[in-house]
């Protein structure tokens, strides 16, 4: 299989182990949270998310999700405290889902799946950069937070109106002056573990922090995020649908708890 990993029965999950073999590591991601099984910890801090709207950049179709990028050459978009040490800058957020609504998240609770999952990716700023953070254990911390069938979503249809210009692989357009808080949960309680990136290059660098709270979706947005091609211009139409990775073994992992 050549480097062009996917989703497809020919080049996704169940294939990646084949051009990279850390897909059987010992911290892979997603997992399934059981809350049974979780610690709480009353030593871990409240998450403390700072972000600055003027941070935001554009909106792109990578062939594999769509992501708004931020600018991440100054500490206006942070993550703090929770259950990292240090300064975590925003670097992008992006999303997977399923081609049904009984689908589509990548952690699951106590086996349940959502339709959607959004994850809010962070770099460590002890090291110089996000490539570089990537591929150190303590490099990245993801906020993840799932999304739950129900009432319109204000904040998600300013993303879901970006659409129209980014229907294919590899197309990009501006998306200035969005404010990512907009899409958290009003209760940040949450699960973390050590884990990593939930594609190749599935690297084991992620303090993964993960929302009890999911925010909502209403079907006809979710129809919007189905309406997303993993294809390029002039390539048969395929449909952005299914891009998550099941969950992995825990292989001994504590699962942490902020809340009782
Ligand atoms: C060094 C380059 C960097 C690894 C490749 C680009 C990148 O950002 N990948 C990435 C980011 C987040 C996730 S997830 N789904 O949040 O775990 C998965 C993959
Ligand atoms: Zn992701």
């Amino acid at each position: 299989m050549s480097h062009a990993w996917g989703y497809a029965a020919t080049n996704g999950p169940d294939k990646w182990a084949e051009n990279f073999p850390v897909a059987n590591g010992p911290r892979q991601s997603p997992i399934d949270i059981v809350p049974g099984e979780a610690s709480f910890d009353a030593g871990l801090k409240p998450l403390s998310l700072k972000y600055d709207p003027s941070t935001s950049i554009d909106i792109l179709n990578n062939g594999h999700s769509f992501q708004v990028t931020f600018t991440d050459d100054t500490d206006n978009s942070t993550l703090k405290d929770g259950p990292i040490s240090g300064i975590y800058r925003l670097k992008q957020f992006h999303f997977h889902w399923g081609a049904s609504d009984d689908k589509g998240s990548e952690h699951t609770v106590a086996g349940t799946k959502y339709p959607a999952e959004l994850h809010l990716v962070h770099w460590n700023t002890k090291y110089p950069s996000f490539g570089d953070a990537a591929s150190k254990p303590d490099g990245l911390a993801v906020v993840g937070v799932f999304l739950k069938i129900g009432a319109e979503n204000a904040s998600l249809q300013k993303v879901i109106d970006a659409f129209g210009a980014i229907k294919a692989k590899g197309k990009q357009t501006t998306f200035p002056n969005f404010d990512p808080a907009a899409l958290l949960p009003g209760c940040l309680d949450y699960w973390t573990y050590d884990g990593s990136l939930t594609t190749p290059p599935l690297l084991e660098s992620v303090t993964w922090i993960v929302c009890k709270e999911p925010i909502s979706v209403s079907p006809e947005q979710m129809a919007k995020f189905r309406s997303l091609l993993f294809s390029g211009d002039g390539e048969a139409e395929c449909c952005m649908v299914d891009n998550y990775r099941p969950p992995q073994p825990l292989k001994g992992r504590p699962v942490r708890a902020s809340f009782k």
